[in-house]
């Protein structure tokens, strides 16, 4: 077992590049989020927020139709689908670099339908992040996975469900082989988060407890949904949008007792732009 290594600044400027002139919305890739039932569309609004904050060049939602109206009001930049026209499903998913599943998606008949489409229409070459509802999902119906590049994205909790190991035990042994059966990267969330990949595992230094909040884990599934979609190498995307979501939140948190996740993917822009690479 190798050390772990902890993330410092340098994974954004390794990571964020410069804006190339000569680019259009396409050069920043295409994400496309799946979630967010009757009950958490704020879920997939939070997660559609932060990707296209966090750059996305295209980016569009498949989700119930009653968070239509909700999301564009906020965020007319997203182009929305309903989750269960299975026909559009199958073209945005094959569309997409990344696609996000789970934020809000819920875990009724209707939740599993969908992402048993999504698991089908996703491709080997593309990157799928798969978080909240569709890890309970996997475990509670120990559904088969997909062949893609997996990022899962679990807090404690589903980690337990998905792996069969205990909160308590949730050492770094044991998730580095669960990590290598599933052949994913896995973002095990906490008070200070780990990231196993097949190229080391990482401990992030940044984050506070002002982050306790809902809708914290689905802004970061969004930033990492953005991310991974217009930054080439994939683990080094998962680890500065991990970094960038808690450091965000540690600088507010030295003016404020809590911090909202929508302030955070607000702070996105001007946070990437001050930490670019300079080449
Ligand atoms: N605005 C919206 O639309 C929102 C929608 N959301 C969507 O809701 C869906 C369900 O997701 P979920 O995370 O809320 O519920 P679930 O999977 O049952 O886990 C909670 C259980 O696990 C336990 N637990 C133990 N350790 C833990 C840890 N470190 N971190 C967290 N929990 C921990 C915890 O223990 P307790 O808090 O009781 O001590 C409790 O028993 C999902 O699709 C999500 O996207 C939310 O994001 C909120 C905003
Ligand atoms: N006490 C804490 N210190 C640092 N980070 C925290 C703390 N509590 C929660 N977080 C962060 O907030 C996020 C919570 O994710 P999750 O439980 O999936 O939220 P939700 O599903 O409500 O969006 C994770 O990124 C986690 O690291
Ligand atoms: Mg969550």
């Amino acid at each position: 077992m190798v050390a772990m290594k902890t993330l410092t600044e340098k994974i954004l400027t390794d990571t964020i590049r410069l804006r190339p002139a000569n680019s259009h919305k396409g050069t920043f890739g295409r994400v496309c989020l799946v979630g967010g039932n009757y009950q958490f569309g704020g879920a997939i609004i939070m997660a559609t927020e932060a990707s296209v904050y966090s750059g996305a060049g295209l980016n569009t939602t498949l989700t119930d139709v009653v968070n239509f109206g909700p999301l564009h009001a906020r965020l007319p930049e997203a182009m929305v689908t309903e989750f269960t026209n299975q026909k559009a499903l199958t073209q945005l998913v094959s569309a997409a670099d990344t696609v996000v599943v789970g934020p809000g998606l819920g875990v009724e008949s209707d939740s599993l339908t969908v992402l048993k489409g999504v698991f089908d229409a996703i491709r080997p070459s593309q990157t799928l992040l798969i978080d909240g509802s569709a890890i309970t999902m996997i475990a509670e119906n120990d559904l088969p996975l997909p062949t893609a590049h997996l990022i899962f994205t679990p807090h404690q909790m589903e980690w337990q469900r998905l792996s069969g190991i205990p909160i308590n035990n949730q050492e770094n042994e044991a998730n580095e082989k669960v990590r290598e059966e599933l052949d994913a990267i896995v973002v095990l969330k906490s008070h200070r988060t780990r990231i196993y990949t097949s190229e080391g595992s990482f401990m992030n230094p940044t984050g506070t407890p002002a982050q306790a909040t809902g809708g914290m884990g689905d802004t970061l599934a969004g930033m990492i949904g953005g991310f991974t979609a217009q930054f080439t190498h994939r683990e080094n995307a998962v680890l500065a949008a991990v970094y960038a979501h808690s450091d965000i939140a540690d600088n507010l948190a030295d003016h404020q007792y809590v911090v909202l996740p929508t302030q955070i993917m607000h702070q996105l822009p001007t946070y990437m732009h001050d930490h670019q690479s300079k080449r």
